[in-house]
């Protein structure tokens, strides 16, 4: 796999064959801010006093765009800055010390280009690092053996973080369901979901880059499991793609917002209803970027499959095969390899299947 360990970026004068991406610029790319119109990216505000106006926003949103910009989400603004200071303090630590943390071959917590990258030939205008957040005093050994204080404050903060996001999480996911008609409470598949969602954790920096029309922080991709958080703060880069016409819209840099991005598994239980985003983050000469993403899946165990309470008059069939998701992660691993979509092969009837692009028409 390769890590961006091979690259010095600071020291870098341009870009080098090995992170040259050739098809980047096969679609435009469009402003998704305020005034934007068509392509303004949807805005959630929890401070909203009718629930059922704010699920439904998001429903809406989830089926025309699988992502919005959450607001009004109660985690404070000052935990979320120590939370970035806490990343960016960890990328400046000498290659030395964190090349001691790279994640291996299956390994799901360390340092290095986040796991997408190894089904690609070119390296990434970044580097990552993903962890448990329920875990991270254990996976943070890896990188600080010595427990010393950078270990500590960086656990704290993160646990603090993964507290306050993890409730946030399942708040969301209630409001989710609830716009599906679904509760919790009368719906033993939704209380099972609720019940064993877990936390993902993936930091990323993206150094400035000399050239940053031939590189890319994060190659195309959707995310795999329910729903993700990112924060991007204040150094936009997050694009998502969006259809008729193709065209890549870049999600504004907004204060205190989070964007929801809705993953593989959201499209599978809500029988295609939900839109798995196709997202990537782009760099910049100007100025280096740091992102996290908060992601939220199953179990490996689990068997996941489309809700039966999300079957609709116009779609009665499930469009997809009950399938362990540790099977799902195996078949990503070799759609990502041929440029396919996993969705598509686990999908009951190929008239069926929700349409998402092929990666090779994208990336
Ligand atoms: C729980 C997750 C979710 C992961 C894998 C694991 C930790 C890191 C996440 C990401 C982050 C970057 C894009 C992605 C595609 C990747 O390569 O690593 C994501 C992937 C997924 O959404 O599948
Ligand atoms: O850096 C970003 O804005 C995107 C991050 C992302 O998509 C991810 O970590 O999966």
């Amino acid at each position: 796999m390769p890590t961006a360990t091979h690259l010095d970026f600071q020291a870098a004068r341009g870009v080098p064959e090995t992170h040259e991406w050739p098809v980047l610029h096969d679609h435009p790319v469009v402003d998704g801010g305020a005034g934007a119109g068509e392509d303004e990216v949807p805005v959630v505000d929890l401070r909203d006093a009718d629930p059922a106006k704010v699920a439904a926003a998001m429903a809406r949103a989830a089926e025309q765009w699988g992502a919005f910009l959450l607001l009004g989400h109660g985690v404070p603004a000052d935990l979320v800055a120590r939370v970035e200071e806490r990343i960016e303090a960890m990328f400046a630590l000498p290659a030395s010390e964190k090349t001691r943390a790279v994640r291996g071959r299956g390994e799901s917590c360390g340092y290095g280009s986040p796991p997408i990258s190894g089904f690609f030939d070119k390296s990434m205008w970044s580097e990552g690092y993903t962890f448990a957040p329920a875990n991270v005093r254990l996976d943070l050994l890896k990188l600080w053996p010595d427990a010393g204080p950078h270990y500590l404050l960086f656990c704290e903060v993160m646990e603090e973080f993964h507290k306050g996001m993890f409730a946030l999480a399942h708040k969301l996911l209630g409001l989710f369901l609830s716009a599906l008609g679904l509760t919790a409470a009368d719906c033993a598949a939704a209380a099972k979901i609720a019940d064993t969602m877990a936390a993902s954790m993936h930091l990323n920096w993206y150094p400035k880059c000399p050239d940053p029309k031939r590189a890319v922080g994060l190659i195309a991709h959707t995310d795999s499991g329910y729903f993700t958080f990112v924060l991007q703060s204040m150094v936009p880069g997050l694009q998502l793609f969006r259809r008729e016409p193709d065209r890549w819209v870049a999600v504004p840099a907004m204060p205190g917002a989070f964007v929801i991005n809705v993953g593989d598994l959201f499209n599978i239980v809500t029988n295609g209803r939900f839109h798995n985003v196709f997202h990537r983050a782009v760099v910049s000469r100007e100025s280096h970027r740091v992102s996290l993403g908060y992601f939220l899946g199953p179990p490996a165990q689990a068997v996941v499959a489309p809700l039966d309470e999300a079957l609709t008059l116009d779609r009665p069939r499930p469009a997809y095969r009950p399938v362990v998701w540790r099977e799902y992660m195996g078949l990503r691993e070799k759609a990502l390899f041929v440029g396919e979509s996993a969705l598509k092969m686990i999908a009951v009837a190929k008239d069926d299947a929700p349409q998402t692009p092929k990666l090779h028409e994208t990336s």
